[in-house]
């Protein structure tokens, strides 16, 4: 055996060494099965702290949720029993955010149920987010703290509510943050979007869905005014190519399972509870504490220009599409028959420059601004935006009715009431 173990050297030498080695293999066994056995201690003392640790971790998660418990579904039964005869059962995803915020109060306000859904994350000052939270909460609106992204929430809230619509505004907005931060955009314009949708078309019944598209998908449109029927595969931004993608992701399961789908392109939307992030809102706080804005150019020192809308306006499109969405078709996940599927542009057809945005607003505040003009960096802009808006106008009875003018004095309004902030001395001397 020790032959064939060692065939190769000849003589006693061999023997010896056969030996030799045996009896080092015999140490080296004796070694290794001991380490054998260190190993599966260590594997067994590995996987039970492992254990430990998820229990425990999954214990914590129970415990510090910022959903789950009697209190919290008994709220949300409450927030999304409507109080009309036939009012419908909305779960508003983005419901502290600015146009959800909105569109919840609106429906509230005529009798609907609405439950709000939110995840608060701080692309923008979340106090202003919870002051939102805080004044649906006082007219009876319930927002959930949760993300579109967590499964096991959305079906959660389904088991508890057989929802009859969902409002889908829940989005990672802004067209120049992705560049900074593009991931936020998958996670929340694609990864959400197809988790909330995976949870509506396994509901029964399924909810007619209406999400924000954006006018960011007609990119480099060059034709005027934007169509619904015109190219849209051009999109200039990462944040406009998620909402492209979201448009063809909702057409996917509108044609698989049913599900019936309204995408709504808004046009720059602005008002009161508005968002921080956007130009006519930080133009107002600059200008209002002395600071210099930046002012972007186009091309040949064309001025930028946008179909800026009114969130009244934009409320008054949700809602409309809400009450004209047809019931989807399928169930638990199966599709019964064709459901309705519908893109409509939401903009108020009369594009302003970015300098006349500025000269209503020194005039509204009165303080002068300091401009400071720049050429449009390549970051995802576009030069401009025209809503056309025949097919929301008739099918949807939408027709916008606030001016710019009229729609940033609103706004200023609502922002002096809310921050308090009084204008600097030397104020607009014209
Ligand atoms: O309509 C839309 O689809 C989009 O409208 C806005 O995007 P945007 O039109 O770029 O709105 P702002 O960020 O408020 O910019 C308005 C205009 O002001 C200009 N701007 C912005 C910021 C700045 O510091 N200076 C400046 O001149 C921009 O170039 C743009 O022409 C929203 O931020 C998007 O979430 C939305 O989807």
């Amino acid at each position: 055996m020790e032959e064939e173990l060692f065939p190769s050297t000849p003589g006693k030498v061999k023997i010896e060494r056969a030996h030799t080695i045996n009896r080092q293999l015999h140490r080296c066994f004796a070694s290794t099965s001991t380490m054998f056995l260190w190993a599966l201690f260590l594997i067994a003392l590995t996987a039970s702290y492992l254990s430990f640790q998820s229990f425990v971790d999954s214990s914590s998660r129970y415990l510090n949720a910022s959903w789950g418990g009697m209190q919290w579904e008994k709220q949300i039964r409450e927030s999304a029993a409507a109080s009309r005869p036939g009012g419908m059962s909305v779960l508003v995803t983005g419901a502290a955010g600015f146009v959800g915020t909105h569109v919840s109060l609106a429906l509230r306000r005529r009798g609907d149920g609405v439950v709000g859904l939110d995840n608060f994350n701080n692309y923008y000052d979340p106090s202003l987010k919870k002051a939102r939270q805080a004044m649906l909460q006082s007219r009876g609106v319930f927002v959930v703290e949760g993300d579109i992204n967590d499964t096991r929430l959305l079906a959660r809230l389904f088991a508890l509510v057989p929802f009859t619509h969902v409002m889908h505004l829940a989005a990672q907005a802004g067209v120049r943050y992705a560049i900074e931060n593009p991931a936020s955009y998958v996670h929340s314009n694609i990864a959400g979007l197809v988790t909330l949708l995976e949870v509506c078309k396994s509901a029964d019944p399924q909810p007619a869905v209406v999400w924000a598209s954006s006018s960011s998908v007609y990119g480099l449109n060059e034709k005027v005014p934007f169509s619904e029927l015109d190219r849209t595969d051009r999109p200039a931004s990462l944040y406009a190519a998620t909402k492209k993608a979201g448009e063809e992701i909702t057409h996917t399961y509108n044609h698989i399972y049913g599900l019936s789908t309204t995408g709504l392109r808004f046009f720059t939307v602005y008002g009161p509870w508005g968002r921080p992030d956007m130009a006519y809102f930080s133009f107002t706080r600059n200008i209002l504490q002395g600071k210099p804005i930046t002012v972007y150019r186009g091309k040949d020192s064309v001025d930028l220009a946008r179909d800026f809308t009114y969130i009244d306006d934009i409320v008054k499109g949700c809602v409309a599409s809400l009450d004209t969405a047809e019931k989807s078709t399928g169930s638990g996940g199966r599709k019964r028959g064709p459901a309705q599927y519908r893109i409509y542009n939401l903009g108020n057809t009369s594009p302003v420059t970015v300098p006349a945005l500025v000269n209503i607003l020194e005039r509204h505040l009165k303080v002068k601004a300091k401009k400071k003009v720049v050429e449009m960096p390549g970051n995802g802009d576009v030069p401009f935006t025209h809503a056309n808006i025949s097919f929301a106008q008739a099918e949807l009875g939408y027709k916008p009715t606030t001016n710019l003018e009229i729609g940033l004095k609103k706004f200023v309004k609502w922002y002096l009431s809310y921050y308090g902030y009084k204008p600097r001395s030397g104020g607009l001397a014209a």
